[in-house]
């Protein structure tokens, strides 16, 4: 096993190339300016002006197999159906060219092009008629002649050559009239054996034009302007160029590519298979420029790739971490520092999946300190309990409560780390950000905050005010936290307002969705009009294939469709074993993954008072209680014991045990009241016990002459 260590370097906060950036044309050089040819049956490609020094270059079917055997599959169905339908059609073709030759005939010795020449406004020949009936007896004297010796001919032929000379000419005629009375498809299109012409074959300027106008795009008498030649893509999946939309019709590469669905259509291919993207500025674009690929065949297609996170020893999350592949096969890494990210869409298409590849690069790096609440408490992340610094599973009252106190003390981490990195020299903290060496230093681990399932919390909130104050927690995170070293990464299942509050979803950078059922319902995910734009998760399937593919908005005009790498519960489990260890060794491993702390006493033959070990039970996950709400929840875990108990008794209970209080008020809520804090309880807890417990930073293995580690959060002085 391996350190991702030749992952790219970090970037602010961008997610590495996508099918937006123009590719490099590596077949052949870009063609600037050249003009398409009008849509109509032409079936040549556009000529490229040959120079002497050009490499040769032999026709796509001649190197590719992929477009060979398209071609050969298609020439094959179209010479059939041509075989079967011709039994039918060609007497009737012949019919058909036999009438419309008599015609034409009939009309041509009686003169009539001449006589409408020579009518006058209101219809009469007058004079002319005599000039029109020398002309009819000219070409009656012609017809005959024509007629008479050809007759000859083939009498005399019939006889010098043999009979079959006018069985041939006979021939020769019905393939003519048959040729004459062939059926057009409309707008004079031929539609050859009766099958429309399969761009996936041979991409043609063409097909472009006619899909642009038929969407509206192309005014008539425009076409398109290709900016380099259709050439197939490098790995030989599909067809890639890149095309100016005319001047003067005032449409737009955005216009373009809200049409994407009816382009895909006019092409012949699913939207999934067509990737429309603007050309940028700095890629050399403009508003009118759009780089196109359609893909062969759905390019979702095929096994999963496993994550390479798997087989790391450690990640470092300063880097972007591996997320999956774009459609034509580029790695897509998400450096989630500085960022924060929302993942949404229908259940059991990979949302979760997806954002625990996430975590799991958290966990591979023993300087990621992992927040974590799972609203439905399911499988998915039990394995973070040993590794997690905060884990809330479930959405009860009680995994409530202990929700919003773990905000609470984010929120709390997030000001002491604003205040301790505004208090550090410009030599140290030079762009007043947190940085690997601050990091270490002063023990400021990087804070992945991630949250599953956000919907059940806000479900199990009763009244609207509860709700609006947890959003606002969760939007303080986000708005704040990234400067602070704190990644937020919420998940929600249900893609409507009450699920993904607009408040949120808008402070959020990175925003993942999977399929769901309609554009509308896509926009509540990754943002308002991002469907318009492109970005539209409503175009994933319900294929197995499509499980775990989704759209990611990097940024205000970035998007990308992902297949995201896949990383089963047995590898995340062992990935999570990993990152247990890395910590211990690092001494990194800190709060409720180190366990219970009385098991951990007992583990060194000391005793916690029982008044203490019940209250550290009281207080479950929360750092602060009221006195009122401790006592009743002494009452609950033991009536006899604890029911006649007021603050008094509690107090000095406590007291004799060995508690300090460091104070009497404690703040929850903005309201203060009198309570207990859970570090002065913790502080009553012998040197010993508490080092039984990897919690300050001792590996389990620590030899005894080693200097104990600075424990995580306790920070020296600058
Ligand atoms: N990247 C992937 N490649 C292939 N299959 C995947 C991928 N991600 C997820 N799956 C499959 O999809 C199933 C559902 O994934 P996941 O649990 O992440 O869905 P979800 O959208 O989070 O659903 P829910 O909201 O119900 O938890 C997984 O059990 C897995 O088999």
């Amino acid at each position: 096993m391996t350190e991702l260590d030749e992952a790219p370097a970090a970037h602010g906060g961008t997610v590495v190339t996508g099918p937006w950036a123009a590719e490099p044309m590596v077949e052949a050089g870009p063609v600037v300016g050249e003009v398409l040819p009008a849509a109509g049956p032409v079936a040549a490609r556009p000529a490229v002006p040959l120079r002497l020094d050009d490499p040769l270059r032999l026709p796509v079917w001649m190197t590719d197999r992929a477009v060979a055997r398209a071609r050969a599959r298609r020439a094959g169905l179209v010479a059939g159906r041509l075989a079967v339908r011709s039994t039918w059609r060609t007497p009737a073709a012949v019919a058909r060219g036999s009438w419309q030759l008599g015609r034409w005939w009939w009309m041509w010795v009686r003169a009539e092009d001449l006589a409408v020449e020579l009518r006058d406004p209101a219809g009469r020949l007058g004079k002319e008629i005599f000039v029109v009936r020398e002309h009819r007896k000219a070409r009656w004297i012609i017809s005959g002649g024509v007629f008479g010796g050809s007759s000859l001919a083939e009498a005399l032929g019939a006889v010098m050559v043999g009979d079959w000379l006018p069985v041939l000419s006979v021939a020769v005629g019905a393939g003519a009239a048959g040729l004459a009375g062939r059926r057009r498809a409309p707008g004079g299109v031929l539609a050859v054996g009766g099958m429309e012409p399969d761009p996936r074959a041979d991409l043609a300027p063409e097909h472009l034009n006619a899909a642009f106008r038929a969407a509206g795009l192309l005014k008539p008498g425009t076409t398109l302007v290709l900016c380099a030649p259709i050439v197939r893509d490098r790995h030989g999946r599909g067809w890639e160029t890149v095309l100016d939309l005319p001047r003067g019709a005032g449409k737009t590469a955005a216009h373009a590519i809200a049409k994407l669905d009816v382009l895909a259509a006019e092409l012949g291919v699913d939207e999934i298979q067509l990737i429309l993207s603007r050309v940028r500025a700095h890629e050399g674009g403009h508003g009118r420029r759009l780089s196109l690929w359609v893909a062969d065949d759905d390019p979702y297609l095929g096994t999963p790739i496993r994550s390479q996170l798997i087989d790391l020893d450690r990640f470092d999350f300063w880097k972007p971490v591996p997320f999956g592949r774009d459609a034509r096969g580029n790695r897509i890494d998400v450096l989630l520092l500085w960022q924060s990210a929302f993942f949404g869409g229908l259940p059991r298409r990979g949302k979760t999946f997806s954002m625990r590849l996430l975590v799991a690069a958290a966990v591979l790096d023993p300087w990621c300190q992992l927040w974590l609440a799972d609203g439905k408490g399911g499988a998915d992340f039990r394995a973070v309990a040993g590794v997690a610094h905060r884990y809330v599973s479930g959405a009860d009252p009680d995994d409530l409560t202990a929700f919003e106190a773990m905000l609470d003390e984010l929120i709390s981490e997030m000001s002491r780390r604003f205040a301790l990195l505004a208090s550090l020299p410009a030599s140290v903290c030079p762009q007043g950000k947190l940085t690997p060496e601050i990091m270490r230093r002063y023990r400021l681990p990087l804070i992945p905050l991630v949250i599953d399932e956000l919907q059940e919390y806000f479900e199990a909130v009763e009244d609207e005010k509860d709700r609006q104050r947890i959003i606002g927690k969760l939007a303080r995170i986000a708005r704040r936290g990234p400067a602070a070293g704190i990644m937020p990464v919420y998940a929600s299942q249900r893609p409507d307002a009450k699920s993904v509050p607009t408040k949120l979803r808008e402070i959020v950078t990175y925003r993942y969705c999977t399929q769901v059922t309609d554009k509308t319902s896509s926009d509540m995910v990754l943002g308002d009009g991002k469907a318009r734009a492109g970005a539209d998760a409503s175009i994933l399937s319900e294929s197995e294939h499509h499980k775990g593919v989704g759209v990611l908005v990097t940024g205000p005009a970035s998007f990308v469709v992902v297949k995201a790498d896949l990383l089963e519960n047995p590898d995340f489990e062992a990935v999570c074993q990993r990152g247990r260890e890395l910590r211990l060794a690092e001494g990194t491993l800190t709060g409720e993954a180190c366990g219970d702390l009385a098991s951990a006493a007992a583990s060194v033959r000391f005793v916690i008072p029982t008044v203490i070990a019940d209250v550290l039970e009281a207080f479950g996950r929360r750092s602060r209680m009221w006195t009122e709400d401790l006592l009743s929840a002494l009452v609950n875990i033991d009536e006899d014991t604890y029911g006649e108990w007021d603050g008094t008794r509690l107090a000095s209970e406590l007291e004799d045990a060995g508690v300090v209080r460091s104070m009497k008020q404690v703040k929850i809520d903005g309201e203060n009241r009198a309570g207990w804090l859970l570090r002065d309880l913790e502080g009553a807890i012998p040197p010993e016990a508490l080092a039984a417990r990897p919690v300050d930073g001792a590996p389990s293995t620590r030899a005894a002459s080693e200097p104990p580690a600075t424990p995580l959060g306790s920070t020296p002085a600058p």
